[in-house]
């Protein structure tokens, strides 16, 4: 039976008042339709806005404790009905099981919990100086626009700050994640929230996307997507002079100096490059190796890309599954081509799906070396399983190449010298640097520098997002 999504609207689950043209749900691993979303227009917008706005006034005023306990059972339901969860992301976009049960899915509970923490120690009422009463009030209806790659950490990293201070919220998803929007929807009824504080639909960007981030009647909009977008969804705004957060695109430097254990800090590179088959903002695609290893380094990456399994997303263990969709296909297949054409040397992969892969949106993992940086594939996020190799000869010429770039989202450094790496890392014009291999947790802050967007999100970073800061004057010494 094939599935169809509709919205979820001021508490009830509705079909659109202005249906827009119908979108396919394709699973990308065999390319069969397996379902529908009722795509929405600007009145079906207003709608979901409008219940927003009614629901704000009362939702805002409820306590704290109120919304820690919403938001705890709202975990809860996300944590009994996981399963579920990591299986619809599995279908919709193609991430292999074990990555969307251990890593995708995860992100629901993830961000809860950095929310549910961040608002232990956060001061939400506090003295702004000698007359001045701080407090913290929540910003007011909030549009969370959102992709499809990573789709429940985007929408979760929004959506817990913004329930838990007290926001009331409409979230459009990428049609192309619709079926973990869908869950979201239904988790959130299931945990008890008012009507109207959390409202769902499904529509293109330029129409619905747009409408929301116009409308007068929204506050504030945050957005995870493309530059491209994220550039028309400011634009929108501008004329309501709402706040818009902005977490956008990358093209992030993996800076391998030549004093690191080469073979593991070369396996993690393309590993990480290869990852949700390349389909992440922060992905290090651009790896930067020093002249004395360089040759070492491109034969590592030969040898271990060349191990890199394509699978069926339901085969267990580490594989890479099919890009989402059409579209990537074919953004990748151009990209992989321009690659060979700028003279890039083709180490492993190339155009086309890999051996055995007739239907699927599936690609061979690509690795070039000999690249240089104004090559198209330096320089453009291609989102898919390429990664680009070039030389360097100084730390000084390193942090140029890395920071030559329109986008600076993440970047990543590799040395045994611990004061080498802090150096560099301070340098790096990005907004987070791993070193060495270490992750990042979800306390602590994630966005970009540049065109990468402008924003803080997870833990209490994500908190300020959804908050106005009021001041109230007063005279203390009485
Ligand atoms: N910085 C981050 O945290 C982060 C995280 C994940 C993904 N991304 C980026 O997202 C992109 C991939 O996602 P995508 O293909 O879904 O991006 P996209 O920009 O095509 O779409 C993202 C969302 O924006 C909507 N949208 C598109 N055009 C719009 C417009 N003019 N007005 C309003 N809304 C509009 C889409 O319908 C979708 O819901 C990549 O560039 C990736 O780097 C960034």
């Amino acid at each position: 039976m094939l599935i169809s999504c509709n919205f979820y609207i001021d508490g009830q689950w509705i079909d659109p008042v202005e249906p827009g043209p119908v979108h396919a749900i394709v699973n990308p691993a065999d390319e069969k339709i397996i379902g529908t979303v009722l795509m929405g227009g600007k009145n079906d917008a207003h709608a979901a806005v409008d219940a927003a706005r009614r629901a704000f006034d009362g939702y805002s005023q409820t306590s704290l404790a109120e919304r820690r306990a919403l938001l705890a059972r709202l975990q809860a339901v996300f944590e009994r009905r996981y399963t579920e969860m990591a299986q619809a992301i599995s279908t919709e976009m193609g991430a292999p099981c074990d990555l969307a049960y251990d890593s995708q899915a995860e992100c629901g509970p993830g961000h809860i919990k950095a929310a549910l923490a961040a608002a232990e120690s956060f001061a939400f009422e506090s003295r702004s100086g000698p007359n001045g009463d701080l407090v913290c009030e929540p910003i007011g209806v909030c549009a969370l626009i959102t992709p499809w790659n990573w789709p429940i950490n985007q929408i979760m990293s929004k959506l817990a700050p913004a329930l838990l201070t007290g926001c009331t919220v409409v979230l459009k998803p990428s049609e192309f994640a619709p079926l973990s929007a869908r869950l979201v929807a239904e988790f959130v009824h299931e945990a008890g929230y008012p009507s109207g504080v959390f409202n769902m639909l499904y529509g293109d960007g330029p129409v619905v996307g747009n409408e929301l981030a116009e409308h007068p009647l929204v506050d504030m909009v945050s957005f995870t997507g493309s530059t491209a977008a994220g550039i028309s969804v400011a634009k929108a705004a501008a004329g309501t002079v709402k706040r818009v957060v902005q977490e956008l695109g990358g093209k992030s430097a993996n800076i391998v100096f030549a004093d690191t254990d080469l073979a593991s800090t070369i396996r993690r590179g393309v590993r990480q490059a290869f990852n949700n088959t390349g389909q992440s903002c922060n992905a290090p695609t651009r790896m930067l190796v020093e002249r004395p290893v360089y040759e070492q380094a491109i034969a590592l990456a030969a040898e271990y890309g060349a191990q890199v399994q394509v699978a069926h997303p339901s085969q267990r263990g580490d594989v890479i599954g099919p890009l989402a969709m059409k579209r990537q296909f074919d953004t990748v297949q151009r990209y992989i081509g321009l690659g060979i054409q700028s003279g890039a040397r083709l180490l492993i992969g190339g155009e086309g799906k890999p051996e055995g892969f007739s239907a699927g949106y599936f690609v061979r993992p690509t690795i070039f070396a000999d690249v240089t940086n104004d090559m198209v594939i330096a320089r453009e996020e291609i989102f898919g399983p390429v990664l680009c190799m070039m030389v360097f000869d100084t730390e000084e010429v390193a942090i140029r190449i890395a920071n030559d770039s329109p986008f600076g989202l993440a970047a990543y450094v590799n040395t045994s010298d611990p004061v080498r790496a802090q150096r560099v890392a301070r340098r790096l014009r990005a907004g987070t640097v791993s070193v060495n291999g270490v992750g990042q947790d979800y306390a602590s802050p994630f966005g970009g520098f540049k065109q990468s967007g402008n924003g803080r999100e997870w833990g209490r970073f994500g908190l300020h997002d959804y908050i106005e800061f009021k001041c109230i004057n007063s005279d203390h010494s009485q």
